[in-house]
């Protein structure tokens, strides 16, 4: 990711001196611009009014963690755009962007912080359009110091990184890579429970590119040197197999996600120290160096690594806070074994140890959501689709859905970690596998790996989703919008329809009314049933348990596949 922030400090720096129309000087208004920093803000309106010089921040706080630059002497607040479209709102000096400032291009990246020249300087985070971030030191525009990565499938890495690395030409604009000839691009993926592989894309001096599994160290697959981010993905993913997932079958029966993948030490700006880097689930943690994965390593030594850079362990974006952590383990705690459920089960099952029985699909008898809140998410989507160039279709391997994954909606992202995690779909996970579950602890110990808003239109799109089993322990989805908006849809589940019609389940689909909630065991052979006419939404959402139990998860998921497969 770190590359574009050379492209995109230089695009501005083409542009800002030549062409820049400042509006009317603002200090309270920020535009449109999500001002994430203090220090930015406590600028705007302490430190900069009119043209009076600032000789230090207000805050008494370094400028920069990584580069040596004094602070900036601002002149002007100045609000403008840029012929490329981008937008800046911040301290000039003499025609530049100087002092502390926000930034965002077109294709909606942002970049909030310290600029010096026109180029991201001293302290800053900068956002990609895809929602990954970097925070810490910059130095001319590229990362320089400490810093703390933020992917967008929610893994992260802290690192020290120092300028003067100078890979070739790599750079990343728009989605196209564009490398270096002979120069290793590595990447590494997580499936969730034990079910993690690396890959790497290597460039022959010819430019061709060559990708292929790590840890079998045969590179087979060649296409043209430059490449999509999806081409780069496509490309693996016909080289095939998923070396460390052990799911016992290949793909295409496999919905995982293409997103996990994650190119790293590929150009300036690179990691040089000790670092350590956590999957989305915060379940498994890595050594890094130099940018490489050098190890698996425990959570406490990746937290002391971390420690030892100054860093907190970077919070997973499905994280739980503490008031919504209290509130779920209140809530499971008072769950009451002999209560009469309020969800209709389906697939009866026994726990491993055959102790205990549950069913390994439960559906609610009632809406657990709200009108406001479902049509609040479907609005979300639209807007953001319309905005930015229509909904993803290629974020998942060979079962492709065309979705919005969550950390694009700000706002459903927002109420899907603060309510709907806490007090309604994390509840009724432990209350409907509470019976599988090995210990009481597990039954607040969900994680939730990936989360997405799913389209299916009858008109254009998709129309379906064929039978697959999830990369995760358990699977649920929430309806978004009213069965009457739609005809056929709904889950469906291979067993059910080989069942019969059991309990209203129709070929084998469950239809779920708006707000209600279905959720299941990811190892189930399931799918989106045809949609004959209208529109269908949900919210899916994929969830591992705590990596304390990921032995259990691992032997559960095989468990519930074999008998799936054994009643094919
Ligand atoms: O359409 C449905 O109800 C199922 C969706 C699903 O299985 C998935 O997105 O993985
Ligand atoms: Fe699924």
């Amino acid at each position: 990711m770190n590359p574009k922030l050379l492209s995109a400090a230089a695009a501005i720096m083409r542009y800002v001196t030549v062409t820049c129309q400042p509006e009317k000087p603002s200090g309270r208004d920020r535009g449109s611009f999500t001002i994430r920093s203090r220090r930015l803000a406590s600028c705007t309106t302490v430190c900069c009014s009119g043209s009076e010089p600032r000789a230090t921040s207000k805050t008494g706080e370094k400028t920069s963690s990584g580069g040596k630059a004094s602070p900036p002497r601002c002149n002007a607040i100045k609000k403008f755009k840029l012929p490329d479209g981008s937008e800046y709102y911040g301290e000039t000096r003499d025609g530049r962007i100087c002092g502390q400032g926000a930034w965002r291009s077109a294709a909606g990246e942002t970049y909030v912080g310290d600029w010096m020249h026109d180029q991201f300087h001293g302290h800053g985070r900068y956002t990609d359009a895809d929602g990954n971030t970097v925070e810490g030191g910059f130095e001319q525009g590229v990362l320089n110091g400490v810093g703390t990565y933020h992917y967008a499938d929610g893994r992260a890495e802290v690192g020290t990184y120092a300028r003067g690395v100078d890979t070739g030409e790599g750079a990343r604009s728009s989605g196209v890579f564009k490398h270096a000839p002979g120069r290793d691009l590595r990447t590494e993926a997580s499936y969730g429970e034990g079910a993690r592989f690396s890959v790497v894309f290597r460039l022959s001096p010819g430019g061709d590119l060559r990708t292929g599994v790590d840890t079998v160290g045969d590179l087979a697959q060649s296409a043209p040197g430059e490449c999509t981010f999806q081409a780069l993905c496509s490309a693996y993913l016909r080289v095939g197999p998923l070396p460390a997932i052990n799911y016992g079958e290949k793909s295409p029966r496999f919905r995982g996600c293409v997103q996990h993948l994650q190119v790293g030490t590929y150009a300036r700006g690179v990691d040089t120290g000790e670092g350590a880097r956590w999957s989305t689930d915060r379940a498994l943690a890595w050594r890094m160096r130099s940018g490489e994965v050098a190890g698996e390593i425990s959570l406490a030594e990746a937290e002391t690594i971390a420690s030892s850079l100054g860093l907190p362990v970077p919070e997973s974006i499905y994280e739980l806070d503490q008031a919504a952590r209290a509130r779920l383990r209140e809530s499971v705690a008072s769950l009451k074994e002999d209560s009469v459920p309020d969800f209709d089960t389906y697939l009866p099952a026994t726990s491993l140890d055959g102790k205990r029985s549950g069913a390994l699909i439960a559906h609610s008898k009632q809406p657990l959501v709200d009108v406001a809140a479902c049509d609040a998410i479907i609005a979300e989507c639209e807007a953001r689709a319309a905005k930015l160039g229509g909904w993803t279709t290629e974020r998942h391997e060979n079962y492709p859905t065309t979705d919005v994954p969550l950390q694009r909606l700000p706002r459903a992202l927002a109420w899907f970690r603060k309510s709907l995690l806490p007090d309604i779909a994390f509840p009724f996970l432990a209350r409907a596998f509470g019976f599988a579950l090995p210990a009481e602890e597990a039954r607040i110990a969900f994680r939730v790996i990936d989360a997405f808003v799913v389209k299916y239109d009858a008109a254009a799109g998709q129309r379906l989703l064929k039978p697959h089993r999830d990369g995760s322990v358990f699977s649920f989805n929430v309806a978004l919008n009213d069965l009457g908006q739609y005809e056929g849809g709904g889950t469906y589940f291979q067993q059910l329809e080989r069942a019969g019609d059991v309990n209203g389940a129709e070929e084998g689909s469950l239809r779920s009314p708006q707000g209600h909630l279905l959720a299941h065991s990811s190892a189930l052979l399931h799918g989106g049933h045809p949609i004959t006419s209208g529109v269908r939404y949900i919210l899916v959402a994929f969830v591992t348990v705590e990596g304390t139990y990921s032995e259990w998860a691992y032997r559960f998921y095989e468990d519930v596949r074999d008998r799936d497969k054994s009643k094919e």
